[in-house]
């Protein structure tokens, strides 16, 4: 299953997939360059998904390469940073961008990260609001703490997954259980790769 995370520079796409596949924060995380992918396999609602993560450079320059990959996501993550209300702003850009190279049935998550910081300057009312609305999914997240980040990946999937006719669906006498908050961590593996 593709996904990709999207959102203006600097809001914390590298650091916000590298907490979600390493476990870990690195406060000097360089820009990306065009496009980079991790791979990590997830048990969301007893079922096995493998996901391949796009993480896309912020920088518009970058736009002609990075909106290639969105055709192919089931889900797609836009991030804004909570203490920089330009980035929130910049939703409708990206999500006009998701509109145009999207498949219609992609399902997006809006993500306020780095909510650790005291400075936080976007109203998470409001911008729930704006994303319960269009039907996304809201969570405010910080990289740096770990919070949320897994929630995110969960639940999105979880979404993808009902989207999609279960064998069960199909043959009511055969019944599964069914629980969205399951998340087993179990094969974690981690491939890079860089182009442009
Ligand atoms: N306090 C705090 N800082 C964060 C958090 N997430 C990222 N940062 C910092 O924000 C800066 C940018 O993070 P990146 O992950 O490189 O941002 P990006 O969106 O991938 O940037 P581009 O690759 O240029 O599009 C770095 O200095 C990070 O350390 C967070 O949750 N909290």
């Amino acid at each position: 299953m593709q996904m990709v995370i999207i959102g203006d520079r600097h809001v914390g796409k590298t650091c916000f997939l590298e907490r979600y596949t390493d476990h870990r924060f690195q406060q000097e995380s360089k820009s990306t360059v065009g496009i980079d992918f991790r791979m990590k396999t997830v048990t969301v609602a007893g079922q096995r998904v493998r996901l391949q993560i796009w993480d896309t450079a912020g920088q518009e320059r970058f736009n002609s390469i990075t909106t290639a990959y969105y055709r192919n996501a089931r889900g797609i993550i836009l991030i804004y940073d909570v203490t920089n209300p330009e980035t929130y702003l910049n939703i409708s850009k990206w999500l006009d961008l998701v509109h145009e190279y999207a498949r219609n049935d992609a399902e997006v998550a809006i993500v306020g990260n780095k909510a650790d910081l005291p400075d936080v300057q976007v109203n998470p009312l409001k911008a729930r609001n704006f994303a319960e609305k269009w039907g996304y999914l809201f969570y405010e997240t910080s990289a740096k703490e770990s919070l949320n980040v897994e929630t995110v990946f969960v639940n999105l999937v979880y979404k993808i997954l009902k989207q999609i006719p279960q064998p069960h669906e199909r043959n009511p006498r055969v019944r599964r259980r069914e629980n969205p908050v399951t998340l087993e961590d179990d094969t974690e593996q981690n491939q890079r790769s860089k182009c442009c």
